[in-house]
């Protein structure tokens, strides 16, 4: 499957991205174009600057003092590096997805009302239906629709990760971030994971970081292949796993690092 990845709305566009600390360039001098309603694979070896490159997208960088950013991140034409914008306007833009679950302590329904009231919806039965539907779009709602106000820390990991997606979704995100989110999963789970991604990415751009290659050729419509915090290479997952070019995408397809 081909697309133009010179797209004329990209949802996020970066220029001349680079992050710093006091010891070492971590990313260097990134420009990027991520498209729309398409699963873009961020790839490559322990260490390269993919989650570094994650954490730029929503500004999670700012809470690491010790971290200098310079460039442009523009999502939906915003420099979000360069502005005095709102962070929480920012970033409820974005639902995010870590590598293990993190579900508040609370019931299975309040985790999912919870986004719907950052947003200031509350009249019950809005809430009661949009938890359903985010709920559904996790691919969760039938196996906890009769155990709403359970304590969610009693799901299975991979349910707990559905929910911290349903979470996410009901902030009324455009984009998903996803840091390597079935790597605390078993194989069935991360499979349920997967088809998700697949479904979400009709109404969702997905940015998801992951260094199985597995995983970023049955999903990825977009890779980046990142090696020593620069983008060595990007295209399909055709021109990527097909027809590498560099020595260094080569190396890692025929290794795995
Ligand atoms: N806050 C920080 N301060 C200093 N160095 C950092 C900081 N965060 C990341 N780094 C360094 O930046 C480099 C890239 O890290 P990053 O976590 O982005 O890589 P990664 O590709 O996601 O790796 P992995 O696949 O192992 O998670 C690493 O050398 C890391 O040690």
């Amino acid at each position: 499957m081909s697309y133009n990845l010179a797209q004329p709305d990209p949802v996020i566009s970066i220029s001349g991205l680079n992050v710093r600390s006091a010891r070492s360039h971590i990313l260097k001098n990134i420009s990027l174009q991520i498209p729309r309603n398409k699963v873009t694979v961020l790839l490559g070896p322990s260490g390269c600057g993919k989650t570094t490159l994650l954490k730029c997208l929503n500004k999670l960088t700012d809470l690491y003092s010790e971290l200098t950013v310079s460039g442009h991140v523009y999502i939906d034409g915003d420099d979000i590096i360069n502005t005095g914008q709102d962070l929480s306007a920012i970033r409820q833009k974005m639902g995010l997805l870590s590598q293990k679950p993190y579900p508040l302590p609370l019931s299975i329904f309040r985790n999912v009302s919870y986004g719907l009231k950052i947003q200031g919806i509350r009249d019950k039965n809005t809430v009661k239906a949009k938890v359903e539907k985010h709920l559904r779009e996790a691919g969760l709602w039938e196996e906890v629709k009769d155990r709403l106000d359970q304590p969610a820390s009693r799901l299975s990991i991979g349910q707990q990760q559905r929910l911290c997606l349903a979470r996410g979704l009901a902030v009324n995100p455009e984009i998903i971030l996803a840091d390597e989110p079935t790597s605390a999963l078993d194989p069935i789970s991360s499979k349920k994971i997967e088809q998700l991604f697949v479904k979400l990415k009709k109404d969702y751009t997905i940015v998801l970081v992951t260094h199985i290659m597995q995983q970023a050729s049955t999903l990825a419509d977009h890779i980046v292949f990142m090696y020593l915090g620069e983008v060595i290479e990007q295209g399909t997952r055709e021109d990527i796993f097909e027809r590498p070019k560099s020595p260094v995408l080569k190396e890692f397809l025929a290794t795995g690092h």
